[in-house]
């Protein structure tokens, strides 16, 4: 399990929430969530439709109000974050503005205008993979090139604290690696990303931390390779012998796959070895109860 959280908000994290609760009418959304998120990490917040995810995120950006805790973001209480707060964050949210009128560089451009130390932006065009668009319209962009320019969008005003809402929704393979390098790169900056994602294998090529979230509770936070006592776990291994499919589960299967090599005089016939995968895990932890 994780680490406990302590007691106090941490001045020096990116993020910190303690007791953090949100309700609408009877019912807790949010119910007594703690969290550090440090600085220049990038932090995945997982968990099913429903959850709490984005109404935790909207009250850390300061647009929700609420009903108990302590927040702290970039130092700031969100609920009392002025305009020089707001200029260190950049949000991309579900639904973006593809729709607009203006051309890509135009949108930017007009971005850009409302921050003191905006990027550049042609560069940010040129950082999504948009610089041949940038005459075009947001409505005639495609479903993976207009969340490429909500990224753009969010990442203009160069902030400190990027927030990602299941950002790569609609993109092909292609698009989600490059978008993948795209967030390395401003890792490399030294942003500190909150990104909420569905895909599983998101969260593990680019989190350095998961936290899982059911019925608005925090299950667990681990790093990908060991949330859920995955990196602990045994292994099953799969192998084929005298044309039987045989299964073992073992704690050692290093060398467990020492004896069956010395056991076969070239290769194992079909030789496997699995640990579970983040979504085994992220799959038995929603489903527990909370
Ligand atoms: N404005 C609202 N009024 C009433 N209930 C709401 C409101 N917004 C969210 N909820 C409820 O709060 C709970 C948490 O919703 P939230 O949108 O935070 O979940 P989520 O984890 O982001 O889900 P998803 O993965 O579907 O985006 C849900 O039960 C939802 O129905």
């Amino acid at each position: 399990m994780s680490a406990p959280v302590p007691s106090q908000l941490d001045p020096d994290a990116a993020i910190s929430v303690r007791g953090l609760v949100k309700r609408y009418g009877d019912r807790n959304a949010v119910d007594g969530v703690d969290l550090d998120i440090r600085r220049g990490e990038i932090f995945a917040l997982l968990g099913p439709n429903g959850a709490g995810k984005t109404t935790t995120v909207e009250v850390l950006e300061g647009y929700r109000h609420r009903d108990g805790g302590e927040v702290r973001v970039l130092g700031v209480d969100p609920a009392r974050g002025g305009r020089r707060w707001k200029a260190d964050l950049g949000i991309v949210l579900q639904s973006g503005a593809g729709d607009s009128q203006l051309t890509c560089l135009e949108l930017l451009r007009a971005q850009a205008a409302y921050y003191p130390d905006a990027r550049d932006p042609a560069e940010v065009l040129e950082l999504v993979g948009l610089t041949e668009k940038a005459g075009s319209r947001g409505r005639t962009l495609s479903g993976g090139q207009r969340r490429r320019l909500d990224v753009a969008l969010g990442i203009v005003g160069r902030p400190r604290l990027l927030f990602l809402d299941e950002p790569t929704t609609g993109f092909d393979p292609e698009a989600r690696r490059q978008f993948w390098s795209l967030i390395r790169s401003l890792r490399d900056l030294g942003t500190t990303m909150l990104l909420t994602t569905h895909y599983l294998d998101e969260a593990e090529e680019l989190a350095d931390r998961v936290g899982v979230i059911a019925r608005g509770r925090l299950v667990e936070v681990a790093v990908p390779g060991e949330l859920g006592g995955r990196g602990t776990a045994p292994a099953v291994v799969h192998w084929t012998e005298g044309g039987v499919r045989r299964t073992a589960e073992t704690a050692t299967p290093t060398a467990f796959v020492a004896e069956l090599a010395a056991r076969f005089p070239g290769e194992v016939p079909d030789l496997a070895v699995a640990r579970p995968t983040l979504e085994d895990v992220y799959l038995r932890m929603i489903g527990e109860p909370a």
